[in-house]
């Protein structure tokens, strides 16, 4: 008998229960005691949702992030919240999100820094070790919420989910430098620990998750899946070492032979693989299938899928388990809250859309209909398959889908498209002569504060109760506000603050042919934050202009230039749940010639300055090096086809954030946007050596405020970072501005921070002007920050 069971299951609450809940008790407006609740009624609802699969998992439900739970399990707290005072709870926040120096305790703390998880668009917060870190087990979390799970589900069922300790030290980043896997040692006898901690609280299986085992490991980090497996043998659960995201590859092996009772891979991207390990795995252990795409809400073709795992069924037999590829946190919960429309949301996916697709519970019926199939015949489940036959064959068919002149577009493309005019320097020296900026010019990266009233409008307007015409009235006023406070702050380029835009990727999505979008298909991307993907499901059109008429109202406002503000090809790809019936590149071309379409009439409106945000470039990287260049050489082209139809003059601006750009730099140089600007403040501009190495030709905004943390930044610290920037590319190559957008922010809390950015730029202009060298600054009064 193949068993079925699940490897997480997402923790926002089918309707956002969680993120409502955190974002109350961050502003004060409810307890402890109340955010604890919520999570236990939806740790309940979730194992509910689950109840009927051989094995559940406990423990993937997190307040904030899991690779932080885990940092706190293992005693890993960094040293600047060790010894404060207050709660457990509010030291994990701290890490979280940082605190500023408003308190009373003048506990200035800043936030962990955040990255992607693997090629999600889930963010986590990076452990922090040192040479000097030790771990301690603080298991609590964990046998609670195994406790209740125990309780709800039987004691057979609760499987505790862990971040395995390989995967842990290679998630993590050495303060000072030194090697975090050479903590290992240090950290073996706490999973030993809390190994046996569950297994006396009777747990059977424990899940531990080594996801890097689908990336390139070289042979230290090989030895150490080895030596912490044999270390971790005694006294401990069955263990299944769960992979996913890719193929094993080189690891396979490694992979097959680790002294545990079980292994799961991911059958959806690692499809070719499957029977290799099945081949190479020892006899006594058990292989769980990922055999439902866990990263798409594509109903899966159970039929295709049968033909090849029923013969591996056959093999195995009941060392067999079927799971979803990887935790489902990276799809929406229950396409059920889709289906019908109420007066307060009316529905957005047609019946035939909807019959296409399955979220996270539609999933879990998958796999148990995969496990029926299996283990009784597939005339067990004929029913069911033969209607899951019909809407595989309906959305194959359908005439939705395809678009003969979309496809004729793709087909006219020429090399010409990707090519601007003139190289970098004659561009930039027409663009300087048309905008008249200063040294160090200061600009935002787009987004201005989302407040509740803008979204509390919005969703007025969606449930008809405002007018179209009054929901623009509304927007014009939010737009107006921004590019007013921006004339006050002073600054050089001004943007008109994408009141009107819900998401930077689905407000594109909902204004492209070829794309659908849910009314929940919310999928958490950090901490209380989240995003619904829009779903690109036929060829792309772009039936008229997106953003001209935003942009030339705003422009209208001030003499100052005005930054058209679009999200470029990749990144609304990158973003979006995409069709797997073909190649990712394709639909990406369709994007960048809807794009390009934009561009073009932007600057036939008289807009100089276009922004195309690429924040999700890198995080499409396959995570197998050997497959990076052939991805980079068709995301770069795309861009470029989307941004190089204009003239010299105009000045293109791109943004990328989280991104590390060591490996990738030839590519961003190839780009060749005319300013680019990154995140830099959390990593101290440690970021720009790699420009510097690579004499990056064109302009660099490297962002001196982080954008995700309520603290104030200071004139001094924004100065030196910029100075910092300036020892490594030529000042008059350098823009001043924040890291990301500010969309998260709080008026009260970007007032200042901007006030404090001009003035940086100010001092640097006058520094540069005198020809000081020195970052010695000037006494400033400094605002505080409003608490979150
Ligand atoms: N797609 C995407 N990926 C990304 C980013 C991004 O911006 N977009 N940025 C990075 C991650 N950063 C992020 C930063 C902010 C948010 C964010 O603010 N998300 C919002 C939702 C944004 C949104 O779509 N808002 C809609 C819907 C708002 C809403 O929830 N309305 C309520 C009611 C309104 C109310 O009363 O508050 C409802 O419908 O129930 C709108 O503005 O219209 C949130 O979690 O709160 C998400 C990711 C990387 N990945
Ligand atoms: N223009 C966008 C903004 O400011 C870029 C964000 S990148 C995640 O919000
Ligand atoms: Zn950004």
């Amino acid at each position: 008998m193949a068993l079925v069971h699940n490897l997480g299951f997402p923790r926002i609450g089918a309707k956002r229960e969680l993120k409502f809940a955190q974002e109350g008790f961050w502003k004060g407006a409810s307890s402890a005691d109340q955010l604890l609740s919520t999570a236990k009624l939806i740790r309940a609802a979730n194992w509910q949702q689950q109840a009927d699969l051989d094995l559940v998992p406990v423990g993937d439900f997190s307040l904030y992030d899991q690779v932080l739970d885990m940092s706190f399990t293992l005693g890993n707290l960094p040293a600047r919240v060790q010894g404060l005072e207050g709660s457990e709870l509010d030291r994990y926040f701290r890490v979280a999100r940082g605190r500023s120096a408003q308190d009373s305790d003048c506990n200035s703390v800043h936030a962990g820094e955040m990255t992607k998880w693997f090629d999600t668009n889930y963010h986590y917060i990076v452990p922090e070790v040192t040479a000097d870190t030790r771990f301690s087990l603080n298991p609590e979390r964990i046998l609670t919420q195994l406790a209740e799970a125990q309780i709800q589900l039987g004691l057979a069922k609760a499987k505790p989910v862990i971040i395995g300790p390989v995967t842990y030290l290679w998630l993590s980043k050495a303060k000072d430098g030194s090697d975090p896997l050479a903590l290992l040692d240090q950290l073996l006898p706490v999973y030993s620990a809390l190994l046996e901690q569950l297994a006396d609280a009777g747990v059977a299986w424990v899940q531990i998750d080594e996801p890097i085992l689908v990336t390139d490991l070289d042979t230290r980090w090989k030895q150490a899946f080895e030596h912490a497996y044999h270390t971790l043998k005694a006294n401990r659960p069955q263990v299944l070492v769960a992979t996913y995201f890719g193929t094993l590859q080189d690891n396979l092996q490694l992979a097959c032979n680790l002294p545990v009772a079980g292994l799961h891979i991911d059958g959806v991207r690692g499809r070719e693989e499957v029977t290799k390990v099945v081949d190479w795995l020892p006899g006594h252990k058990v292989l769980s299938i990922g055999a439902v795409d866990g990263r798409n809400i594509w109903k899966t073709d159970l039929k295709r899928v049968l033909d090849w795992l029923e013969p591996v069924a056959a093999k195995l037999g009941d060392r067999l388990w079927l799971a979803p590829s990887c935790s489902l946190l990276h799809v929406p919960v229950d396409l059920e809250s889709e289906v019908s429309g109420d007066e307060d949301k009316p529905a957005t996916l047609d019946s035939e859309l909807i019959r296409w697709l399955a979220f996270a519970r539609q999933k879990l019926v998958e796999v148990q209909l995969l496990g029926r199939a299996v283990n009784e015949g597939r005339e067990a489940v004929a029913e069911q398959l033969a209607d899951n036959q019909a809407a595989i064959t309906s959305r194959r068919l359908s005439e939705r889908v395809h678009n003969r002149s979309v496809k004729a577009g793709v087909g006219g493309v020429t090399s010409g498209f990707g090519q601007r005019q003139s190289a970098y320097a004659q561009r930039a020296a027409k663009q300087a002569e048309r905008l008249k900026l200063p040294l160090y010019p200061t600009t935002t990266i787009g987004s201005f504060p989302q407040t509740a009233e803008i979204r509390k409008a919005r969703l007025a307007y969606k449930k008809h109760e405002l007018s179209e015409a009054d929901y623009q009235t509304q927007m014009k006023a939010e737009i107006e506000r921004a590019v007013l406070e921006q004339e006050k702050l002073g600054l050089d380029l001004l943007v008109h603050g994408e009141a009107e835009r819900n998401d930077m990727v689905e407000y594109f999505g909902e204004q492209l042919e070829g794309y659908a979008f849910s009314r929940f298909g919310w999928v958490q991307s950090y901490g209380s934050r989240c995003v619904k993907p829009p779903i690109l499901f036929g060829d792309i059109s772009r039936p008229e202009p997106m953003t001209v008429a935003w942009t030339q109202f705003a422009q209208s406002l001030t003499d100052k230039p005005m930054k058209g503000m679009l999200t470029g090809p990749v990144t609304i790809l990158n973003w979006s749940f995409v069709r797997d019936d073909q190649p990712r590149k394709e639909s990406c071309m369709q994007l960048a010639l809807a794009i390009r379409q934009e561009v073009q009439d932007l600057e036939a409106a008289g807009v100089h300055v276009i922004q195309i945000d690429e924040a999700a470039l890198r995080e499409g990287l396959p995570l197998r090096r050997s497959e990076w260049q052939h991805y980079l050489d068709w995301a770069v082209n795309c861009f470029r086809i989307s941004a190089n139809g204009v003239s010299d003059e105009t000045q293109i601006h791109t943004h990328m954030c989280y991104s590390e750009f060591n490996d990738i730099i030839e590519s961003i140089a190839r780009m060749d946007a005319d300013v680019i600007t990154i995140e830099t403040s959390r990593s101290d501009m440690e970021l720009l050596d790699v420009f510097e190495a690579f004499e990056y030709p064109n302009e660099i905004g490297p962002g001196v405020y982080d954008i995700h943390s309520p603290n104030i930044p200071s004139v001094e610290q924004m100065v030196s970072l910029m100075s910092k920037a300036a020892e490594r590319i030529p000042a008059e190559r350098l823009w001043v501005n924040p890291d990301c957008g500010l969309k998260t922010r709080q008026w009260a809390e970007v007032i200042p921070a901007l006030e404090n950015m001009v003035a940086a730029a100010r001092i640097l202009r006058l520094q540069t002007a005198s020809g000081e060298a020195s970052s010695q600054v000037p006494v400033q009064v400094q605002r505080e920050a409003e608490p979150v």
